[in-house]
């Protein structure tokens, strides 16, 4: 049976945790707080990211690292993209040997702008071979809920994306194997700026041609800098790329479109930071995007009016008049 640890007790850690659980696995789900881990641990449930949902008796939770990693086949990292360095570092001791590093991230860091394999790769001294990443259309709740849905396993090991994909296959959740890493982590990360894009245009009143329009472009602009740094045209039109675009820029349940609809309604950033205890990943990575993007002399045009809304105080409004008047050009 697979021993798998999941680090991160938030909405996607925790469903992710039953997801393994519902296939098979024996988990154990790592929450910083102690009085979190009780709770989940007495009550079967995690009142505080996922209320309502019974999770399944295999998944046992504890806040102390170390027991949650003892003898782990697979290390699933389901925390913020931005904390992540930090708290790989204090875990990096604990980690079993062989064991396959799996990240749930979507975002880029601040900074170095690298991918969360990267730093998985440099904070732990793992082989890229070791480490995977799951990325699709996965609105937690939804999963949670068993609705059914897909989702990519991507990992330049063959055998390991195999292992995984067996781990993680349920009546609801069916996973394929593809070994574009770039493409899929590029496609997680990006998709999150583009989905506060159409929150915004969604908070200014309008429909869905406007958000149609963002999503074909918004994958345009994900393309072309996906292809850049090495990633597959084909992973960009799957589930890491249009479907989870699709998904995210569509649904009230995203975290990051729904933030900017609150900015399009005309909220600032601080009081929908403050509105919102859960991560929208976009917020930050839009300017790790738009620096990766710069780096590579890439036109992202989306990105840099999100990161004008987002950081530079630019009027949602002023923000669409800005997009629309760029020069007219080719398709
Ligand atoms: N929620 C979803 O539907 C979903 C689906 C797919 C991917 N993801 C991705 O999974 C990752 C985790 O998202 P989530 O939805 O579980 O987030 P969340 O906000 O629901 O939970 C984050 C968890 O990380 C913990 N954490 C550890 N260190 C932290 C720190 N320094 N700051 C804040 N929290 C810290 C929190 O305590 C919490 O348990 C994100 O990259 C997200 O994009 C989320
Ligand atoms: O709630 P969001 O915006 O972080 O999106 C969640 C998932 O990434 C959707 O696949």
């Amino acid at each position: 049976m697979t021993r798998a640890a999941v680090l991160g007790a938030g909405s996607w850690g925790t469903t992710f945790a039953k997801v393994l659980a519902d296939a098979g696995c024996e988990v154990m789900l790592h929450a910083r707080r102690p009085e979190l881990a009780k709770s989940i641990a007495e009550d079967g449930e995690n009142r505080e990211y996922l209320p309502g949902i019974r999770l399944p008796a295999s998944v046992r939770a504890t806040a102390d690292a170390a027991e949650a990693l003892l003898d782990a086949d697979v290390v699933v990292l389901a925390v913020p993209s931005q904390s992540l360095r930090d708290n790989l570092t204090g875990w990096a001791p604990l980690l079993p040997a062989d064991a396959t590093l799996l990240s749930l991230m979507k975002g880029i860091e601040l900074g170095t702008t690298k991918r969360m394999s990267e730093v998985i790769c440099e904070v732990t001294g793992a082989g890229p071979d070791r480490v995977a990443v799951l990325s699709g259309p996965n609105l937690a709740r939804e999963i949670a809920e068993e609705q059914p849905a897909a989702t990519v396993i991507a990992c330049t090991d063959t055998a390991r994306a195999e292992a995984l994909q067996a781990a993680c296959h349920t009546p609801y959740f069916r996973p394929y194997t593809n070994p574009d890493v770039i493409g899929c982590e590029l496609g997680g990360a990006v998709k999150n700026v583009i989905a506060l894009a159409c929150g915004i245009a969604e908070g200014l009143g309008f429909g869905d041609n406007t958000r149609a329009s963002l999503i074909t472009r918004g994958l345009a602009e994900t393309a072309r800098l996906g292809l850049v740094l090495g990633g597959e045209l084909t992973t960009f039109a799957g589930l890491a790329g249009m479907g989870d675009l699709v998904a995210t820029c569509s649904s009230p349940l995203s975290r990051n479109r729904t933030f900017g609809e609150k900015l399009g309604r005309g909220m600032t950033v601080a009081q929908v930071q403050e509105s919102t205890r859960q991560t929208a990943e976009g917020v930050k990575s839009c300017r790790s995007v738009l620096d990766l993007a710069r780096a590579h002399d890439v036109y992202v045009p989306l990105t840099e009016a999100v990161v004008r809304v987002c950081h530079e105080g630019e009027a949602p409004a002023q923000m669409v008049k800005e997009i629309m008047s760029r020069e007219a050009k080719p398709e």
